[in-house]
This record gives structure tokens, sequence and C-alpha cells, in this order.
């Protein structure tokens, strides 16, 4: 691989001593493949097996396939290790309210995911509407209930949220020489020029994020660059530009260093955030700070309360409570709404989301059908199979059938209705029985075949 001319020139002037060890990690070292499990599943022993990633709960070093069970059913998401320390630094607590501001495609949010636990609130956005449908996939993926994905752009946000959230993470867009190595198509794009306009990006986004972050609360900030214009020279400016906010130290472990105040103002507390170089650690190259906004101010009051759709009917709320009672054993708690004909859960008491796109407004439970409920395969992933009323577990041969979009056949009939299939554990889906049959809901855009290569 060759790196840009202009890139080594600057790394061994900034690294000195360090820099042929650093050059020749990203030319002829290899990348380390990692995965997190989720928490909220029955795991196989073959999944937690693995090396662990040292600081990240549930990080595992290994791969998974893409067309493998444990990956259709969200028992895992698979993330480069040091990726996962962005989510293990900001590790909110249950029930806090937690912004995730550039997600797509959704590796940082899932882990904040787990941390939650499904209290709290998750408002995970994308700016860009290609990548927010890819979001929107994961984050159903990985049986995540309590979210809310908008597509919007910073600025749209801060005046909706203003002082309203626990957390805040800005996994910026950053000039992505930390992922030289892993994906050498970033080299193309990158020049000295692309990191300043890199920077001018992120001060505008922060500029926004800062407005959102409570009295108390933090603003976890990351690259996946080694830019120290992206990096400890963005935090010397938030900590000039915005003065309630504070660096609180990262704990670091596993080759994780400490951020170089001499690569921006000198200002000692710089050091507490953090560097992952490809060179000290198995993993690509990332940047993670954690800012605490002080308690001084009052918060401001957010406006009004949203409206995510429409009134259930009374025709409509008992189709949906005859479904639960039956096929899922409880009727879920929580705030339900409609569009046109989708059902979806939603998080309570939320601001007036004037001017927001909203592109879902939580957890899609299912459509109203003529006089039927059809429930949405968001719905399976997110259910836990040990509570669902009803299950049929499939093996992995029907399992391949059901991903690529097939009837299963049955050697015995059970009774008539939906199920919630499971394979391994895992939920899969909901089908719908008919005497020996199951008809196939997998949603057609995610059907995919299964090669005997991806079972092993
Ligand atoms: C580093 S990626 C996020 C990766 C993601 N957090 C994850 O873990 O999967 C940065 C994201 O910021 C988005 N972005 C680009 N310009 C933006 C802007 N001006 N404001 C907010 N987000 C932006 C990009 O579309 C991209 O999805």
């Amino acid at each position: 691989m060759n790196l840009p001319d202009d890139f080594v020139t600057k790394y061994q002037h900034l690294l000195g001593t360090e820099a042929p060890a650093f050059l020749a990690s990203l030319t002829t070292g290899t990348t380390t493949a990692g995965y997190r499990v989720n928490p909220q599943r029955q795991l196989s022993a073959k999944l937690t097996a693995a090396p662990r990633v040292p600081y990240a709960p549930w990080g595992y070093y290994g791969t998974v396939k893409g067309r493998s069970l444990a990956h259709q059913s969200g028992a895992v998401y698979s993330q480069e290790p040091s990726a996962m320390f962005v989510g293990a630094t900001a590790a909110p607590q249950p029930g806090e309210r937690v912004l995730d501001l550039c997600a797509a495609p959704g590796g940082k949010t899932t882990h904040l995911a787990s941390y939650l636990q499904g209290s709290g609130l998750l408002v995970t956005n994308e700016i860009n509407r290609k990548r927010v449908r890819v979001l929107a996939e994961n984050v159903e993926r990985f049986g995540t209930a309590n979210a809310l994905i908008l597509n919007d752009s910073p600025d749209t946000l801060s005046p909706i949220f203003p002082d309203y959230f626990d957390k805040v993470l800005v996994d910026a867009p950053c000039s992505g020489e930390g992922m030289f190595r892993k994906d050498p198509a970033a080299m193309d794009y990158w020049s000295l020029a692309y990191v300043e306009e890199c920077a001018a990006r992120q001060r505008e986004i922060l500029t926004e994020a800062v407005k959102m972050v409570k009295p108390g609360g933090q603003l976890i900030y990351s690259t996946c660059t080694f830019a120290p214009e992206e990096d400890e020279q963005m935090m010397a400016w938030v900590l000039k530009t915005f003065p309630e906010f504070s660096l609180v130290p990262v704990e670091k472990s596993g080759g994780v260093v400490d951020a170089r105040p001499e690569w921006a103002d000198g200002n000692p507390d710089l050091k507490r955030a953090a560097r992952l170089f490809p060179h000290l650690l198995k993993g690509e190259g990332h940047f993670v700070a954690k800012l605490q906004r002080a308690t001084t101010a009052e918060a401001k009051r957010v406006h009004g309360q949203a409206q995510l759709g429409q009134a259930l009917t009374g025709a409509q709320r008992k189709l949906w409570q005859d479904f639960a009672q039956q096929v899922l054993g409880t009727v879920p708690a929580g705030d339900l709404v409609t569009i046109k004909d989708q059902l979806f859960l939603t998080p309570a008491q939320l601001p007036a989301l004037t001017g927001a796109h909203v592109f879902r407004p939580g957890l899609h439970l299912g459509t109203f059908k003529k006089n039927r409920f059809e429930p949405a395969y968001a719905l399976a992933l997110a259910s836990d199979p040990q509570q669902v009323a009803q299950t049929l577990t499939i093996d992995s041969e029907q399992w391949q059938q059901w991903v690529h979009g097939d009837a299963l056949t049955l050697t015995t009939a059970p009774a008539k209705g939906w199920y919630l299939l499971t394979c391994d554990q895992q939920p899969v889906g909901f089908g719908k029985v008919v005497q020996k049959t199951v008809k196939n809901f997998f949603p057609k855009g995610l059907r995919f075949t299964v090669y005997p290569e991806d079972l092993t």
C-alpha cells in the first residue's frame, strides 16, 4: 500500500522516532476483525469463546459472516475493535437520554442500545438519506425497542432538543486516516486540504451538538483519523469556545494511550482524551474524548409534545391487543401510534419535533390489513423468545429456506396462526402457520441465499 507523500511527511514530523513503527503498521500490518454480541440474546458458546476485546463489554476479536444466523438474527454486530472503544467510553446508564448525532450505519448506536437495555431514550440520527436506511435496518436487526430514528442536520435538531440529553455522541465525519489500512479507498480523496475541510465541518457539528447536552451531561467526540486538526486541536477549540465544557479522563487500557497536548495548544487537559494507534493495539486508528458540561446553567425548556402519528381506532386497538395477547403472551406497555396502516410503539414524552424528518418513530409493530394484523420483522427481532407465547423452532436448513423467502413445510400441523420462528434460540421473524405450511414473511428487501461456505 502506498501512503500519500504528504501524509508520510506529516506523521514523520509529528511522531519522530515512533513514525517508522506507525507507518509500517499501516503499510504491512494486518487489520483485526471484531464483533459485539447482543446482551439481549441467548448466546451460543461458539460466539463467546473468541478472545475478548479488553476495553469493550460484549466485544470479541474474530469474524462473523454476514450471511449467518448470528448476523441475521441480530445476535451480533460486526465492528472493528477500535470502534468499540467509542461506545465503551460513552457507556450510558439504563434510563438515560442519549443522542447519537452521526449514527449510520449504526455500530456505535447498537452499542449504546446494549448499555441502555431497552430503557431510557436513544435518538439516533443520520443526515444522509441513503445511509439512514441502513441505520434503521441495523437498529431493527439488533432488536432495539427504544429508538427514535431521525434523518436531519444537527442545526435542525438543536432547537428541538435544547439542554436535553444526558449523553450526546458525535462520531464525526472525518478524513478517515485511521481506516487507510482497512479501506485503502479512503486515501483517494485524502489531502492536507481535505483534513481542513473536515475540521471545518466538525466545528459546525459540534456547535450544534453542545446545545443539546443537558447541564451536567456529557458529550463524547470521536473520529477515525490521526489528524490533530480534527482531534486534539478540535478539543482545544471546544474548550476555548464553550467554557462550560471540560475534558474528563477517558479510562485507558489494552494499548489505548493519552492524546497529545503538544499537537494542539499544549493544554495538559488534552491528555485526558484517548488515541488508538494501530502500531500499539489490535485495531485501527481512532480518537475519543469525553467532555462534561458544568451543572451551573439552568436547562432550557423543550417545547410541546411530539405528535408521531395518529391515535388508534378502537378496532385497531382490539386487533393489536388480540394479537399481542395470543402470540406474544402479553401486551407491551407504551405509547402506540399509527402512520397510515403501520403501527409503532413510540418513546414517551418527546418534545415537539417541529421541522424534523422522522425516519422511524419507534419500534415497528406491524401493519393493519383489512380486519387483521400482520406483525413486523422489527417486532420479531425485538422479542425475547423465552417470553413469547407462540414460538416455533426451526432448524438450520429451514432457516436457510426462510431467509431465502421460501415457505416452510412442517411434519405436524400446529394450531393455525402467527408464530415467532426461532433457530438456535434466536428470533428470525414471524411466520404464519396454515396446516403444515409456514408462510414466509421475511422482508423481501432483506432476503438472501446461504452458500455452504457461509455455514462454516
Ligand atoms: C464516522 S460516520 C458514523 C459512523 C457511525 N457512528 C457508526 O458507528 O456506525 C459519520 C457520519 O456522519 C454523517 N455526516 C456527514 N456530514 C454530516 C454533517 N454535516 N452533520 C452530521 N452528520 C454528518 C455521515 O453521513 C456519516 O454517516
